[in-house]
């Protein structure tokens, strides 16, 4: 197979705020679509298909929206399909809204597969070639760059290989700028797909631009891709994250960074390709969704290493086991800490917390880890635990305060009403503290009493929420006297770190937790000051 050099300037299309939304569970405002848009616009892609301006109130909204900002990079393009049978292209309500639409950029999909022809639109092989060349023709007279989504076209193509090219043929004649193969059923392999770009680049290349749109149904959007620029391709349709109908479109943030990382083909302004994780993660945020942790270039383990071997790689040349620099697609190295490090991973981790640490505590670190995950305890979420122990190891571990005692007394009423309470008794220096508080819990009450008694002291940690609370049984076949892992995540409004505990008690390996997870925040170099909402008399504290 031989790389074909794009004769035109090479497009990006994002699907996003079309396609992408007939995902199961994604809608967006029209205010959200607004935002996702400008995003994309700073991102740089060529195109962004805001919806189906004929679909729906919300889409008429976000038009209107649309219509009022400038866009510095992108144009947007309106969606629609070819007129419906027995109606003039002219009188068509829907081709209409697009003709009158702001955008001078319209996308119209048609049929191509003669079961569709048959079965959606019941119309025959013969005014399914008018039903195009009229849509076509009306909106060029109207003055719109068309885009022709050939629905389909790779099953067309091996249903009835001629027919797919008329549809083809009838779009390109009534004057359509560009025609997108599309694999909408994601039935496509990479060499099917290569096969049929190459030849209708072959037959129609010089007349007109050749984009390709696919579905990940098998697995292979992406490579399906990738592989239609390689036949010539120079307009790649996809969605943000890869979000679309069943399994999603093609990973068009996946395919941007193979472009031009691995294909040479720059497809985003110069320097831009260094926001795709930004904007990954931006859209998911507004979907309310988790981004993708596994997903490639932007996902927060595309380059995490927690094989130990991988790490010492990593510290001798990054280039061992990263194929690209995270920070080209604006995404960061992490190492992971486990069962699985070497010193190496011990180093890397005490020189991100401002420590030092020799070979020989290295050595002793990692056994303790070792030790510590065969009982239970997992260091990778728990980064925040993983510093105190560096700290405890290398003797720089400045304690809260010194336990004299907890308690906690769960009472049921009549009537059904639980009540907790917790008292505990510390010793910060010379000065003994003893507090009871009320909570929703156990963990509750213990925090409340905790804080209460070491406020005085350390009064900004009033600032940290809790903000995630795991509790995992480790070995179920004891039941309840099974060992548990409790592991808290907890915030200042700027940093988040992770804690943990384990124990056969619930209460016990949570407070263990609890407490790691105020104390990190209490160590050397690390207090008040840098806390996000630290009052200035903290300083001192
Ligand atoms: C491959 C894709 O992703 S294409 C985009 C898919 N996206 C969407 O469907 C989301 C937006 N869709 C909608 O809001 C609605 O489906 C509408 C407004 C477009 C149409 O709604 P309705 O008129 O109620 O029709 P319905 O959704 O049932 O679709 C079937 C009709 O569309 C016609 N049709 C389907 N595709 C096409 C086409 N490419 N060209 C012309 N007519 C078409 C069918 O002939 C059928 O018409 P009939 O009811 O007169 O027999
Ligand atoms: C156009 C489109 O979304 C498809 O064919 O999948």
């Amino acid at each position: 197979m031989t790389t074909s050099v794009p004769s035109r300037p090479f497009e990006l299309y994002d699907a996003t705020l079309r396609d992408g939304m007939q995902g199961e569970g994604m809608s967006l405002s029209a205010e959200e679509k607004l935002r996702v848009a400008r995003k994309l616009d700073e991102l740089g892609v060529h195109l962004i298909e805001a919806g189906f301006p004929a679909s729906n109130p919300k889409e008429q909204e976000l038009f209107a929206l649309l219509a009022q900002e400038t866009w510095e990079s992108s144009r947007i393009a309106a969606f629609g399909m070819t007129r419906r049978r027995d109606v003039r292209a002219d009188q068509d309500p829907a081709l209409r809204i697009l003709a009158d639409c702001f955008c001078d950029v319209t996308t119209i999909v048609g049929k191509t597969w003669g079961l569709h022809l048959e079965k959606v639109v019941r119309v025959d092989p013969a005014e399914n070639l008018r039903l195009i060349a009229d849509s076509v023709a009306f909106l060029v007279g109207e003055g719109k760059r068309v885009i022709y989504d050939a629905e389909h076209f790779f099953d067309a193509w091996r249903d009835d290989r001629e027919y797919a090219h008329r549809c083809l043929r009838a779009a390109v004649e009534a004057g359509a700028d560009t025609i997108t193969l599309c694999d909408t059923n994601g039935s496509s392999l990479p060499m099917q797909v290569h096969e049929a770009v190459r030849a209708v680049v072959d037959e129609l290349g010089e007349h007109v631009r050749v984009g390709i749109h696919a579905h990940d149904d098998a697995g292979c959007g992406v490579a399906n891709s990738l592989l239609a620029v390689q036949a010539g391709a120079t307009h790649v349709q996809g969605t943000t994250n890869g979000i679309g109908e069943r399994t999603g479109n093609a990973n068009l943030t996946t395919i941007t960074a193979d472009l031009e990382l691995k294909m040479g083909i720059r497809s985003l302004p110069e320097g831009r390709l260094a926001k795709l994780t930004e904007t990954a993660h931006f859209v998911d945020e507004l979907l309310n969704r988790p981004p993708r942790t596994t997903q490639p270039y932007v996902g927060r383990n595309a380059f995490a290493h927690k094989g130990g071997l991988h790490v010492a790689g990593i510290r001798a040349d990054a280039s061992t086991f990263e194929h690209v620099d995270p920070a080209t697609v604006g995404n960061a190295r992490d190492v992971l800490v486990s069962e699985l490090a070497g010193k190496g991973t011990v180093i890397e981790k005490a020189a991100e917390a401002g420590l030092s640490v020799d070979d020989a505590q290295a050595v002793r670190i990692i056994d303790r880890v070792k030790e510590l995950e065969h009982r239970g305890y997992q260091f990778e979420a728990a980064d925040g635990s993983f510093e105190l122990l560096l700290r405890r190891e290398t003797g720089t571990y400045d304690p809260l305060f010194t336990l004299e005692s907890w308690r906690v007394i769960v009472e049921q009423r009549a009537g059904g009403q639980v009540e907790t309470e917790a008292t505990i008794k510390i010793w910060i220096g010379d000065e003994r503290f003893v507090r009871t508080a009320e909570g929703n819990g156990p963990v509750h009450a213990l925090d409340r009493a905790l804080r209460s008694a070491i406020g005085q002291v350390h009064p900004h940690l009033s600032d940290i929420e809790l903000v995630n609370f795991k509790v995992r049984i480790l070995d179920e076949t004891k039941g309840t006297g099974a060992v548990t892992r409790v592991l808290i995540d907890a915030s200042d409004g700027n940093r988040t770190w992770g804690s943990i505990g384990v124990g056969e008690n619930l209460i016990g390996a949570s407070w263990d937790a609890l407490v790691e997870s105020l104390a990190w925040a209490e160590q050397p170099g690390r207090r008040g000051p840098q806390l996000a909402a630290a009052p200035a008399e903290v300083e001192s504290a």
